[in-house]
């Protein structure tokens, strides 16, 4: 159904004071088509944003305020930046009042409600809204998410494993080994949030790498049954996480065994091909790999795709920033879809470098 676009909507962000939080007034407050109503923190009450943000000073000029006195019911649109379980307490209630709901934690992203509780320790407490609910990777659910009215934000490590590996998934293609995938992923350590623990110390996390969650991470099932809906039968994969001494930054390397009848397969073209018009996705030429850097601050994931000594291993190589394209930045993106701006608007930041 074509809709027309609103000149501007009123936009209510719960979990002002994380890192997602900032990253999404960032972007929203160089939106043309966004008017920031609300901005919620339990701890900071009162407290102007640019005052704990000065990198906002001039941008944005309203105060934090508690959850249960900002007029989130009075926006069109309300970004979750909070932990796991807050959003879905709160969705009927804004659903009511006409408000659409972009979770950027992981209460709409896994529609089996068994699987929610199992990875996320505790029950789901709207089974009939996440049920409606989109999952909000544009790239593969455009005309779906225009008309949603709740979005499941990817999780980071997701978004790159499901983009690298779509375009020789999608509709049940027989190109690689589905037994065999193996998804090698590093984060850099805003992924973990804007809180005192003690692993996130500078002098833990600083001239370190470690993997951790190899025994089992929630973004393992996100991915897998994402991947299988894409293809159409039950994917596996081999997932490990990593952390990185950076402050932001993903980089994924998956690896997938070529099948004897797709030997032939152009995968540099299929790739080019899958993601060509996209955005935001940058299929890099034949021979080149990708750094963390050239997407820094973006929205941009960047995708190189590599086949050594042309042999049957095909390694996808992907970086995002986790906090945009892995988080704030697809939110919006989601939003510009929903709400019928055209899909860059404030998402045109070019990465910074060195
Ligand atoms: N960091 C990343 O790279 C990514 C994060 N995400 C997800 O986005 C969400 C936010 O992440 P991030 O910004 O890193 O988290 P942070 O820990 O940095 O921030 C969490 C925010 O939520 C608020 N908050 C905490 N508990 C509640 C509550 N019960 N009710 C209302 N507000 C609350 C906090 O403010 P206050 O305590 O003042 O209210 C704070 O502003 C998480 O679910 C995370 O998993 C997704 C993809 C990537
Ligand atoms: C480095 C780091 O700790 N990363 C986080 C994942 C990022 C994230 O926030 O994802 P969710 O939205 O699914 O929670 C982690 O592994 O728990």
């Amino acid at each position: 159904m074509a809709q027309t676009a609103p000149a501007r909507i009123k936009v209510g962000i719960v979990g002002g004071t994380g890192y997602t939080g900032v990253e999404l007034l960032r972007l929203l407050s160089r939106h043309p088509h966004v008017e920031l109503k609300a901005i919620t923190s339990r701890k900071e009450d009162g407290l102007p944003v640019a005052d704990m943000y000065p990198n906002l000073r001039g941008h944005v000029d309203i105060a934090f305020s508690s959850p249960d006195k900002a007029e989130l019911d009075k926006c069109d649109v309300v970004f979750f930046a909070t932990p796991h379980g807050v959003a879905m307490n709160q969705a009927r209630e804004l659903l009511d009042a006409g408000v659409r709901i972009i979770d950027l934690a992981a209460d709409f992203r896994l529609k089996n409600p068994s699987m929610f509780e199992k990875w996320y320790k505790m029950p789901h407490a709207c089974l009939d809204i996440l049920a409606e609910a989109r999952y909000g990777l544009v790239e593969l659910d455009r005309d779906g998410l225009r008309e949603a009215r709740v979005v499941g934000n990817p999780g980071c490590y997701p978004t790159t494993v499901i983009l690298g590996l779509a375009p020789l998934l999608e509709g049940g293609l027989s190109l690689i080994d589905t037994n065999s995938l193996i998804a090698d992923c590093k984060s850099g350590v805003t992924g973990a949030g804007r809180k005192g623990e003690i692993p996130l110390l500078f002098s833990e996390a600083g001239d370190n790498f470690k993997a951790y969650g190899v025994a089992g991470h929630r973004h393992q099932p996100e991915i897998e049954a994402q991947l299988s809906r894409l293809h159409g039968s039950l994917i596996k994969l081999t997932f490990v996480p990593h952390l990185v001494p950076m402050i932001r930054g993903m980089f994924s390397t998956i690896y997938a065994r070529i099948l004897p009848g797709a030997r032939e397969v152009d995968f540099q073209k299929l790739f080019e091909e899958r993601y060509a018009g996209e955005p935001f996705v940058d299929v890099l030429p034949a021979g080149q790999l990708p750094e963390t850097r050239t997407v820094r601050a973006s929205n941009k994931l960047r995708i190189a795709v590599q086949r050594p000594a042309n042999g049957d291993q095909l390694i996808i190589l992907v970086v995002q920033d986790n906090l945009v394209k892995g988080a704030s930045g697809q939110a919006v993106q989601n939003m510009n879809l929903m709400f019928g701006f055209p899909e860059t608007a404030g998402l045109e930041h070019v990465a910074i470098l060195p």
